[in-house]
């Protein structure tokens, strides 16, 4: 069995694909010092508590914090005596071209959803991912990377604001049902999430009228639901998009005798 493993700079989601589904999902926080052997201890203990019995002998990576992927390694290597695939690594082949420019390495989080949903919905996309920063990826007609923006994300902007006004508290983001709030928690989230509505919405026309064609856009990440309620921002929502995309990497390098 294939274990996914996607690190964010916020949190790192573990998954094992069978072969046909995925039959166990777990988010951790991300962190630098966390060992292979914490690795290990945590994830068996998930699996044991589950009653999952999976034999895993194939593990994938993608890691947007390049700190992590040692630890991972030897992770893979001591537990599963097997050598991961690295998304970004040379040896690592991508059934889709990155086209940017000369010497800019894209993250592999925005490589793994273009070749998921080029997979899952074919081109001409705007791939919306909400999570430390909201990144949009275009997928060109052919599957292509062609760049993107990258903006703040909806916590990270909810945090910052905490951190550098003293009197502001740490607030979650939700729908306001009123823009003009009358208590601070409210002014700051009617802030966030209408200006994030604004910001979803001006971003995706501006990508549209600069594309040239129509495209559809998709939305994964724990707060798209949100932004989507009343306002239809986006075409199609898949919450488990970037680890499908690490099997379609897996895959594509199985195919290509590469594994
Ligand atoms: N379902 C959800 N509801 C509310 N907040 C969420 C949800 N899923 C993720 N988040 C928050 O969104 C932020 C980004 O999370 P995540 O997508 O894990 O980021 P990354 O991929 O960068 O690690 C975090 O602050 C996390 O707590
Ligand atoms: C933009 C990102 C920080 C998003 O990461 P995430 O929010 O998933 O942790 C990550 O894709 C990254 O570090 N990119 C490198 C620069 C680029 O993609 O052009
Ligand atoms: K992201």
């Amino acid at each position: 069995m294939l274990l996914c493993i996607d690190t964010g700079n916020t949190n790192t989601v573990f998954s094992i694909w069978d072969g046909t589904d995925f039959i166990a999902t777990w988010r951790t926080s991300t962190e630098v010092q966390r060992t292979a052997d914490q690795y290990y201890v945590w994830l068996s203990t998930l699996m044991n508590f589950q009653k999952i019995e999976a034999d895993i002998t194939e593990v994938i990576i993608s890691s947007t914090v390049p700190r992590v992927v040692f630890n991972l390694r030897v992770f893979a290597n001591r537990y599963f005596d097997c050598r991961p695939l690295v998304v970004g690594k040379p040896e690592c082949l991508l059934p889709i071209d990155a086209r940017v420019d000369v010497g800019t390495i894209v993250g592999p989080d925005r490589l793994v959803n273009s070749a998921a949903a080029f997979d899952k919905f074919g081109g001409d996309l705007i791939v919306v991912d909400f999570g430390t920063a909201t990144t949009f990826d275009v997928v060109a007609h052919d599957g292509a990377y062609v760049g993107g923006v990258i903006s703040p994300g909806v916590n990270t902007s909810l945090e910052s604001l905490h951190l550098k006004a003293a009197a502001l508290p740490h607030v979650d983001v939700t729908m306001p049902d009123k823009v003009i709030g009358t208590n601070t928690v409210a002014c700051m989230q009617s802030g966030v999430f209408w200006g994030y509505v604004g910001l979803i919405r001006e971003t995706c026309n501006r990508i549209k009228d600069e594309y040239g064609r129509p495209m559809r856009v998709i939305a994964t990440g724990g707060l798209a639901p949100l932004f989507n309620q009343g306002h239809k921002l986006f075409d199609e929502f898949d919450e488990f998009l970037t680890i499908h995309g690490l099997v379609v990497i897996h895959q594509y390098n199985k195919d290509q005798g590469n594994l």
